[in-house]
């Protein structure tokens, strides 16, 4: 049995010199048999966009390190991606959508919010590149957030693309920077730089570059060295409990009206130009 782990989600390839495992594709995720603790790897180029099969592969990869009883994960992206962390969830899913794979889309995305946000282990992501839309997302999940800077932008920019983000997005930010700052951000889609994500609290360091970014993240693991793994497990559930009640008491609601919100003619429009403009 291994020993409880810390998660740290980052994107590196040198931290770990003791893995236990290691998957090839899309998402690698180590665990140093020494400390407990997992670092997990989104590589997914060009900008590690969020498709169904990354999806899956996250929330697998959460549910399996539940089990391994770990003590803690880091969670960040590949360095080869140099500016990245993550571009988003995919924006193809939801443009010109085939009915079945957007439904499974949603329900795996809501499934891997909560095993996210709900991890019985504590996490940091060490955000290491842009972190928009469902990269903000996943980073916001985490216990703690570490990011490079200056030059990188994180935030919930939906608006930008004319979609909504669901309640429980803009709950997770309110979660960590306030109601109100949370309510000013989302409505305007607004991005923030390193520091301007540290100064309003969406990030809690920033870190001039990966390597000490990744030792603040394992400080922070490190720090629940002496907490009981119970009483860290219990006292973030009580924490984070009203929030993902309310998605789990309202999955399927949830789900049908993201559907069909998805594939009207206005969002689609939208979409559709939002991905025009990314195009080089
Ligand atoms: C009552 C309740 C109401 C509730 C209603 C709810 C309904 C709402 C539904 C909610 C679901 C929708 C939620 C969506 C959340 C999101 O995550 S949306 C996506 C947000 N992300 C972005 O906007 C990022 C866009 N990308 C960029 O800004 C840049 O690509 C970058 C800064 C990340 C990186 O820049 P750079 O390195 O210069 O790369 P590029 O040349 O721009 O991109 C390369 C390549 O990738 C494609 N791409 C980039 N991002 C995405 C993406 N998110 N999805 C798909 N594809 C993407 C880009 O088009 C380029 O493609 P080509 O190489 O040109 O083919």
């Amino acid at each position: 049995m291994l020993k409880r782990y810390n998660i740290i989600l980052y994107s590196t390839n040198k931290i770990v010199n003791s893995c236990r495992y290691v998957s090839q594709s899309m998402l690698k995720s180590t665990v140093n048999e020494k400390t407990g603790i997992a670092t997990v790897i989104i590589n997914k180029p060009p900008v590690n966009c969020i498709s169904l099969e990354l999806l899956n592969k996250i929330n697998t990869e959460i549910n399996k390190l539940q089990k391994d009883n770990i003590r803690g994960m880091i969670l960040t992206s590949v360095r080869s991606l140099q500016k990245v962390f993550c571009g988003g969830l995919d924006i193809k899913e939801f443009y010109n959508p085939n009915p079945d794979r957007l439904a499974k889309y949603l329900t795996n995305l809501q499934d891997t919010w909560l095993s996210l946000y709900m991890t019985s282990f504590p996490t940091v992501s060490v955000i290491n590149g842009h972190s928009l839309g469902g990269g903000c997302l996943i980073a916001m999940c985490c216990d703690y957030r570490v990011m490079v800077g200056p030059d990188y932008t994180i935030g919930l920019n939906e608006t930008k693309l004319g979609v909504v983000p669901p309640k429980w997005f803009q709950d997770t930010m309110a979660a960590i920077i306030g109601h109100r700052k949370a309510e000013v951000s989302v409505i305007a889609g607004k991005t923030y730089t390193t520091d301007e994500a540290l100064q309003i609290g969406l990030v809690d360091e920033s870190s001039p570059d990966i390597d000490n970014a990744y030792k603040k993240g394992i400080q922070f693991l490190n720090s629940f060295e002496k907490i009981s793994p119970w009483a860290f497990k219990m006292t973030k559930n009580i924490s984070r409990q009203p929030i993902s009640q309310w998605l789990i008491d309202n999955k399927q609601k949830d789900l049908e009206f993201v559907f069909n919100y998805m594939q009207t003619p206005s969002v689609q429009k939208h979409l559709g130009l939002y991905l025009q403009s990314l195009k080089k």
